[in-house]
């Protein structure tokens, strides 16, 4: 069995899964990490070997730990990937994007896929059917623009999100939600349209924390994955386990 662990910038994902199929997933916080850990640990004595994804700092009390339990596979710049890398400063891609990717090759061989990642941040990642990453584009995640319009104003309030019921936002809740949802509907389906103007046949992924407040308001044909980043971690670690892992 294998552990999947993705730190993002606001939770850290857990995945356990035997061989291609997730059993079981849990998310926590960095202050849960150990306790997450130990119960993992607990209920699943079988696990051997482990992938940790991470975009923030990662502490070297997390990681030791990880070390003295399982064979530990560290996502990295130099980790062997199954598409080809076009990014013109891969050095400085983010190591989740390389995890969405990788998923996107593994399950859509030869398609144009484009991947949403709607989390801290939104990204927008593209692989061709020559198995090509290309790139995408990087914008402020729901929660926050929900923050930064509260923080660089005086007269904004901090809202739960929520869908407005009109794009004509008759008050200030009302015209903030329009301006924050209605806005990240747009441009996704903005971003759909633009690339599928260029690119026959295009598969749209999405996936991320705000995947189920958003899949069923956006206008064009997509497939809603939330464990898509946790999937491709599990793929890029079976790739690699005779070349890294062994003891
Ligand atoms: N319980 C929650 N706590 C914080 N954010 C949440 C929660 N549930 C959904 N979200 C949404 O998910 C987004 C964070 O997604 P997530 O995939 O966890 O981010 P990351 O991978 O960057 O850590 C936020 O923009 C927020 O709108
Ligand atoms: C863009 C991100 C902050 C997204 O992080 P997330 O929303 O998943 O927490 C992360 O992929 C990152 O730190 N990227 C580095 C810059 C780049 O990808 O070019
Ligand atoms: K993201």
């Amino acid at each position: 069995m294998n552990l999947v662990i993705d730190v993002g910038n606001t939770s850290i994902k857990f995945g356990v899964f035997d061989l291609e199929v997730i059993k079981w997933k849990t998310t926590s916080n960095k202050h849960g990490f150990l306790q997450t850990l130990d119960e993992i640990s607990k209920t699943f004595p079988s696990i051997e070997n482990c992938i940790i994804s991470s975009v923030a700092n990662l502490s070297k009390e997390h990681l030791s730990k990880l070390e003295e339990r399982f064979n530990v596979l560290r996502l990295n710049h130099q980790t062997k990937v199954p598409f080809i890398n076009r990014y013109a400063t891969p050095q400085t891609l983010g190591i989740d994007r390389i995890a969405l990717m990788s998923a996107a090759s593994f399950q859509h061989k030869n398609k144009n896929v484009l991947v949403i990642d709607a989390g801290t941040c939104i990204t927008y990642d593209f692989i061709n059917s020559e198995n090509e990453y290309l790139g995408g584009a990087i914008s402020p995640g729901i929660a926050m623009r929900y923050k930064s319009l509260h923080t660089f104003t005086d007269k904004l309030p901090l809202l739960e999100k929520a869908h407005p019921n009109s794009y004509i936002g008759n008050n200030t809740a009302n015209a903030i939600h329009s301006g924050i949802v209605k806005a990240v509907l747009f441009e996704i389906d903005g971003y759909i349209a633009e690339y599928k103007k260029e690119n026959e046949n295009l598969t749209v992924i999405l996936t991320g924390g705000d995947t189920h407040f958003l899949r069923d308001s956006i206008k064009n044909d997509i497939f809603a994955n939330s464990n898509f980043l946790l999937e491709g971690l599990n793929h890029i670690l079976e790739y690699n386990k005779h070349s890294c892992l062994e003891k």
